[in-house]
Order: structure tokens, then sequence, then C-alpha cells
């Protein structure tokens, strides 16, 4: 059996000859919540469909949980918020699960506790017997949640969780998405919120224009930057020009008698101990050394321009 619950290969879907999405090669390991990040209109869901069977692929390959696209057995340990969600509105949201926990085959036994667990696992436990016609947006987002989760998946597809949802929503959902992580379950989530993603994501896939620029642990991807903050007793400017070769930029951040503060720019990971190594050496002391990561959405821009770059090399 594959090591990775999804694994495509230059997974592609053209609509009347435009594409959704290219040549899209990606490996998820298990148990990883996976964001998949890209602008409106990227392909995210486009590729979500294809790898639920919804739409069939132009051309290339996948594989979920070790099996090709439309197994059953696959099918079955599989959950999915789809992005536009339309539910009937003239059922409860009990009705609406327990017609979805019938589709997904959930024992008759069982069915009643899961329902009330997911009910208050999405927070709507008091809501749950009123019609979906007088749910908020919110609400359906929070009872689709529950959709997803009825048959208890492995492998988790939300596109979007988080769109119609406040801030104390988005924090629920980041909260039940780590939960389900530490469940072993894996996530796939197709997002456009950075913040979002940042907060909760292993690995990541960044998609443009339809194709993928950049996958891999996001830390790795924030790598091509590395800046620290130093607070330091008897560090000056004169001192820090005599480093240029590591030191690419600094700023004084602040300064109070002997303390300096600093936001330094340097060339690599590497320089963050050479660096220390070499004021220690020299007496200054050093008190903090703070590393502050790009965020995401520097690290989108960098990793689409990149791949915007090269494209133009090659054309
Ligand atoms: N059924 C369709 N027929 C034709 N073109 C489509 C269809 N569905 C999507 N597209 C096009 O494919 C491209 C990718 O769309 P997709 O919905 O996959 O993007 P997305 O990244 O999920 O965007 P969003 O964040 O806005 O949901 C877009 O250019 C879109 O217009």
């Amino acid at each position: 059996m594959s090591e990775f619950v999804i694994q495509t290969w230059n997974l592609t879907k053209h609509y009347d000859g435009k594409a959704g999405c290219s040549d899209v090669s990606l490996q998820v390991p298990p148990g990883v919540v996976y964001g998949f990040i890209g602008p409106n209109g990227a392909g995210k869901s486009t590729f979500v469909r294809t790898l639920l069977g919804l739409i069939h692929p132009t051309s290339g390959r996948a594989e979920i949980l070790g099996h090709p696209l439309k197994n059953v057995k696959a099918r079955a340990k599989v959950g999915y918020l789809p992005e536009l969600f339309r539910y009937p509105d003239w059922l409860t949201g009990v009705q609406l699960l327990e017609l979805h926990a019938d589709l997904a085959g959930v024992p008759p036994t069982e069915r009643r506790q899961r329902i009330q667990n997911l009910v208050e696992r999405v927070g709507l436990s008091g809501r749950e017997r009123e019609k979906i016609r007088r749910y908020s947006k919110g609400m359906q987002q929070r009872i689709g949640l529950a959709c997803a989760l009825i048959s208890d998946p492995e492998l988790i597809f939300l596109d979007e969780p988080t769109s119609a949802l406040d801030p104390i929503g988005r924090r629920d959902v980041r909260d039940l998405i780590l939960a389900l992580r530490k469940e072993g379950k894996t996530v796939f989530l197709n997002s456009h919120l950075l913040a979002e993603v940042e907060n909760v994501c292993d690995q990541v896939a960044i998609i443009n224009q339809g194709e993928v620029v950049a996958q891999g642990d996001w830390r790795t991807l924030c790598d091509f930057k590395s800046e620290i903050r130093l607070r330091t007793q008897g560090l000056t400017r004169e001192i820090l020009n005599t480093m240029n070769s590591s030191v690419q930029e600094a700023e004084l951040l602040s300064q109070t008698q002997e303390i300096t503060e600093w936001r330094v720019q340097l060339s690599s990971g590497e320089a963050v101990p050479e660096l220390v190594h070499h004021l220690s050496g020299m007496g200054i002391g050093v008190y903090e050394v703070v590393s502050l990561q790009p965020h995401l959405e520097e690290v989108f821009m960098h990793w689409v321009e990149r791949k915007e770059k090269d494209h133009a090399v090659h054309h």
C-alpha cells in the first residue's frame, strides 16, 4: 500500500480546453493537515472535485488511500465539505445528518450517539432540531462540517470551511481541525485565507493559475529568507557592517542606554549561529535572538513570482 494518503501524477483537468488545474503532482502523508492555497480561481476546487471523482480528469493519475480514483472502498473513508453547499432546507439539522448517516452506511445502533456528538462538536447544540431554512450561513457551514464527518472518515477534504464564519467560528473550526489531526486523521484544506492555513497546516502546496508553484513543509518554503530580531549589549552599526558577508540588512529598532535591539536580515539560516558566535567572541552580550518568519502571504508571493520568472525564462 502507498505510504501516502493522496498521491497524484500530473493530474490535469481542462474545461473546454482551458485549464482548471494542470499537471498537479502531490504527495500527502497520513495524519497531517495539508493546506492547498491559492487565489480565487486558481484551481483548488477543481483539483479536489477531480480527486473525489465528481469530475473526470483530462489526463494524469491519482490514488486516494492507496486506491485509484472512484474506488468505492476508498470513498467510504473520505469526508467532504464542498465550498458551495446547499442543503435541503426543509429538513432539520438532525434530519440532514440522519440522511447523510444513511448514505454513509452508519450502523443504526451508532447513529444517534454519533449525531449527538457531532452536533456538539460543530457547536450547534440546542439548534439541531430547527429547520435548516432558519440557519444562518455560518450555521449551515457548521452542519456541513458535521455531514463531512458523519462516516468517521480517515481523510477529510474541507473546501474553504470558514468562508461564512465569524472569528469565533473560525477559531472553532481551527480547533476542530487540530483535534482531527490528533485522532490521526488527514485533513486536506483548500483555502485562500492564508492566516487560517498558517495556523493549522503542517504542509502546503501553493497553486496559481492551475499550476502548483511550490509544495512541502511550509517552514522549508519560508527558508528563502532568514530574518531575526536581536537584543544585545554593545552592538553598533559599525560592527554589523564588518559582517556584510552574512548580514544583508540591519535596522535599529530601539536603543536604551547600552541595550540595542535590531532587526537583521541574514543570507541564510546557517548564518544565525555564526553571527551569535562572532558577537560573543567580540564580548557583545546577546540577550535575545528571535526568528522572524515571513508571513504566509510573503511566502506565497515569493513562490508565485519565482514561478512566473521561470516561465518568462523558458518561453
Ligand atoms: N464547470 C466549469 N466550467 C468551466 N470552467 C470552470 C468550471 N469550474 C471552474 N472553472 C474554471 O477553472 C478555474 C479554476 O476554478 P476553481 O473553482 O477550481 O478555482 P478555486 O481555486 O477553487 O477558486 P475559488 O477560491 O474562487 O473557489 C477558473 O478559471 C474557473 O473559472
